[in-house]
């Protein structure tokens, strides 16, 4: 299992630290208040939390029941950044695949949406690389996934719109190609949508 291509193994929270000095004095932040005098280091180490996925092991199971139907998970929430205004995206995952012969352990999947969420994003690529990454691990027979967020970057300037929902969906194998199986897949995500 690899690493999201976004995330740097190269950061440097030292000189990251002192840029936020720089960015912060060149906005005119006074860094000398008892308050604001460990702000860089903050900072720094903030934005590389943001970006520092937990790494796992995406333990999988044989299916031994022989499950042939959707197994479906909603509502994993998840912090992102926008890579263009380097705000917060925050929001929901709902997943669901038709298994093959594996199944995966359902802590797994909180863990994989972390893995991608945690790095420079757009919300496209975030949904994409998670079904993706599904598809690579488990080779399921089919793979929906759909995410929900609101962007900082529109809520807090800019446009400066408050709770508007961007929704992005992937969808692969039969939970695309079948017309049952991706009803069956947006009737469990609609009956968990507003929650
Ligand atoms: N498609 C997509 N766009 C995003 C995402 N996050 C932020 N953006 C958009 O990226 C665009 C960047 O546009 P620019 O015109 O270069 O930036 P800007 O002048 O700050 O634009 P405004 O936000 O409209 O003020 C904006 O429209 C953002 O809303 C994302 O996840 N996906
Ligand atoms: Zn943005």
């Amino acid at each position: 299992m690899t690493a999201p291509a976004v995330v740097r193994p190269d950061r440097d929270l030292v000189a990251a630290e002192e840029a936020a000095r720089a960015f912060l004095a060149a906005l005119g932040w006074d860094l000398n208040t008892p308050s604001t005098r460990d702000t860089p280091h903050r900072m720094a180490k903030a934005y590389a939390d943001l970006a520092s996925p937990r790494q796992f092991t995406p333990t999988a199971f044989d299916n031994e029941e022989g499950c042939d139907q959707l197994i479906v998970q909603q509502a994993i929430p998840f912090a992102s950044v926008c890579e263009h205004h380097c705000l917060p995206f925050v929001g929901s995952v709902d997943f669901g695949y038709l298994p093959g012969s594996q199944i995966i352990g359902l802590s797994k999947l909180a863990r994989g949406v972390e893995l991608f969420a945690r790095g420079p994003q757009v919300q496209e690529r975030l949904t994409s690389q998670i079904a993706n990454w599904l598809v690579e691990t488990l080779r399921p027979k089919g793979v929906g996934v759909v995410v929900r967020a609101e962007h900082m970057c529109m809520r807090l300037r800019g446009a400066q719109v408050s709770g508007t929902l961007t929704i992005t969906s992937a969808l692969r194998g039969l939970v695309l190609d079948d017309p049952r199986t991706r009803s069956e897949f947006y009737s469990f995500v609609n009956a968990g949508a507003g929650r």
